[in-house]
């Protein structure tokens, strides 16, 4: 038997393996590998195309045409449909915000509303506004009147009421002004305190070096290389070769 990677938990929450996903005649994914612990935040990086959004969509259940294993808390969840999946404990949070533009921020924050779950940190719209208190400013605000910044924090808010144990987050930072990015890596830091298991894509490699323990690279639909976020920053050769340095 093959041993495991170094530094891979060993009953991880999310255990993907030989991911395959294709967009009619093209395959996109051609066999991503990667595993995300319990508590643990694990970057997916790549650069723009590398399939990012394409491996969080396929664990959610939203690529029609997949193949592979996904596990999670060690049960098969690579063939269930996306509202069963969601309704497991993952929570995703896609890169183009989707907040409802007519609804304040209080009505979206109660859109998302779940009963809590066990094993996974309890979110109330109070405990929220401690974690955005930009939002907390703003409560009676519609989404049409809000910023990119605010309106990415609000779909993330709106994720969390519905309390899950597992969040896919996909490129948070895109697009973002520097000090709200900052702010988006402290709330990721803080999930991450509260217990939470964070699975985020970025092309920023210093947001993922602010809030992940390990990283993945994936590059034309592979993972490439897997470790320690602290040795992916250490070993340039490896940024220059899968990444923009
Ligand atoms: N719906 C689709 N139909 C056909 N091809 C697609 C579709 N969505 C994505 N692709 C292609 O799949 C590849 C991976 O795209 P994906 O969005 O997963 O990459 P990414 O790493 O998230 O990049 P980005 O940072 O640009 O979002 C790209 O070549 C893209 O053009």
């Amino acid at each position: 038997m093959t041993p495991p990677a170094p530094h891979t938990p060993s009953d991880p929450l999310l255990r993907v393996e030989g991911l395959q996903v294709w967009y009619g005649h093209a395959h996109i994914l051609t066999g991503v590998d990667l595993t995300v612990g319990r508590g643990e935040v694990v970057a997916l990086i790549g650069r723009n195309g590398a399939g990012k959004t394409t491996t969080l969509k396929a664990i959610m259940g939203l690529a029609e045409s997949r193949r592979g294993n996904v596990t999670f808390d060690g049960r098969p969840i690579g063939t269930l449909p996306p509202h069963a999946i969601a309704r497991l404990g993952l929570g995703y949070v896609p890169e183009d915000r989707r907040i409802f533009a007519d609804l304040t921020v209080d009505e979206n924050l109660e859109v998302g509303r779940q009963p809590p779950r066990p094993g996974a940190p309890h979110w109330t719209p109070d405990r929220l506004f401690a974690l955005f208190p930009n939002l907390a400013a703003m409560r009676g605000r519609r989404g049409t009147r809000m910023s990119g910044g605010e309106q990415q924090m609000l779909t993330l808010a709106r994720t969390l009421m519905g309390n899950p144990t597992l969040l896919l987050l996909d490129e948070p930072s895109e697009g973002l002004a520097p000090i709200i990015v900052r702010q988006m890596a402290d709330a990721v830091r803080r999930l991450k305190a509260e217990g939470l298991s964070v699975l985020v894509s970025e092309q920023n490699t210093s947001f993922a070096a602010a809030v992940a323990d390990r990283a993945s690279v994936l590059e034309k639909g592979q993972v490439r290389w897997s470790g320690r976020m602290a040795d992916l920053m250490a070993d340039e050769a490896v940024r220059r070769t899968y990444l923009a340095v």
